[in-house]
């Protein structure tokens, strides 16, 4: 049944406390998975983000896209390889890599915003110094309980944010919309998984709140029990978690940018469920949770 004009106002007035709190607060969110490939969770998203621009938020995206480079990798007769959860990227993936984040994705969100009546700007690591990165080898565990760094070739870690391009896109009134592409010391590319980069971006702007979207209802208790939701987890309690396997596989990187943001300066961190329409303004403008918030 659609709502009256009066149940209408009443919504309105429900979100006016978070529209305060939240007012001139800077919200950086990871966007990806389901949300980024679902047409009307892609739209769902876009007007989350533009609605919370126009009530005086700053939000910053950071986008994924591993499915679509996985994707383009396989037209191109390229498998795919993963070392904890990270793309080995020999330098030709690398190549695909950015043409795809960069000049594909990046440039269909910044669209999609000024679709649904906002105004963004896209970047990746490069532009303004943004992201300086180092080679991430992998430290992987062998059967004989030693342990072996591995190349992973373009694979690369968040050496240091130059915030500096973001402000200024902010301050002319821009979504600034974020590739997760690093630049080396000698100007090469480097992959750096797009969870990284959101956490380190939080802490580089000091922000109020850092949203991961995913693919799951938040971290669950028992994977296989979509009840087992756990709505708020202390980040004393997370390596307990890995070492019994509760937590596992992509939801590490997750829960560790969660947990890195925290300790440099993050108010507010949350995972949250990126299949649910809608779920970043549930997040923020209502007590209704939708996903785990990792807590000090
Ligand atoms: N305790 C847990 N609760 C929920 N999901 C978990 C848990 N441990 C591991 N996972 C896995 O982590 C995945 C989310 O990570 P990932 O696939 O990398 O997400 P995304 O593609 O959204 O970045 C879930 O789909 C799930 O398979
Ligand atoms: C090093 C590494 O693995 N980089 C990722 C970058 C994209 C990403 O992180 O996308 P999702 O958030 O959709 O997984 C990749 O190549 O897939």
């Amino acid at each position: 049944m659609p709502l009256s004009p009066l149940e209408k106002t009443e919504i309105l007035i429900e979100a006016l406390p978070y529209i305060r709190q939240f007012y001139g607060k800077t919200v950086v969110i990871k966007y990806g998975g389901h949300a980024m490939t679902n047409c009307d969770l892609k739209r769902a998203v876009m007007q989350d983000v533009v609605l919370m621009h126009l009530v005086g938020m700053r939000p910053v995206i950071v986008h994924g896209g591993g499915p679509e480079i996985t994707g383009m990798l396989k037209r191109l007769g390229k498998q795919s390889e993963f070392v904890q959860g990270q793309r080995v990227t020999d330098a030709e993936t690398m190549e695909i890599v950015e043409m795809v984040l960069v000049g594909k994705i990046n440039k269909e969100i910044v669209t999609n915003i000024h679709r649904y009546g906002g105004k963004a700007i896209g970047l990746c690591g490069k532009d303004g110094g943004l992201i300086e990165a180092q080679k991430q080898m992998a430290r992987v565990l062998q059967e004989d309980g030693s342990e072996v760094d591995l190349d992973l070739g373009f694979v690369g870690r968040v050496e240091r944010i130059n915030p500096g391009i973001i402000e200024t896109v902010i301050a002319e009134g821009y979504i600034p919309v974020v590739a997760p592409i690093g630049v080396g010391p000698d100007g090469e590319s480097y992959n750096i998984n797009a969870d990284l980069v959101a956490g380190e971006l939080a802490v580089a702007l000091q922000a109020d709140k850092l949203v991961l979207l995913t693919d799951v209802a938040g971290i669950l208790a028992d994977r296989n029990d979509p009840d087992s939701l756990i709505s708020a987890l202390e980040v004393g309690r997370v390596p307990e978690l890995i070492r019994r396997g509760v937590i596992e596989g992509g939801m590490i990187p997750k829960v560790n940018c969660c947990i890195r943001a925290l300790e440099g300066g993050v108010k507010k961190t949350h995972i949250i469920d990126g299949r649910i329409p809608h779920s970043i303004l549930l997040e923020i403008f209502t007590d209704t949770g939708v996903g785990t918030m990792v807590v000090p």
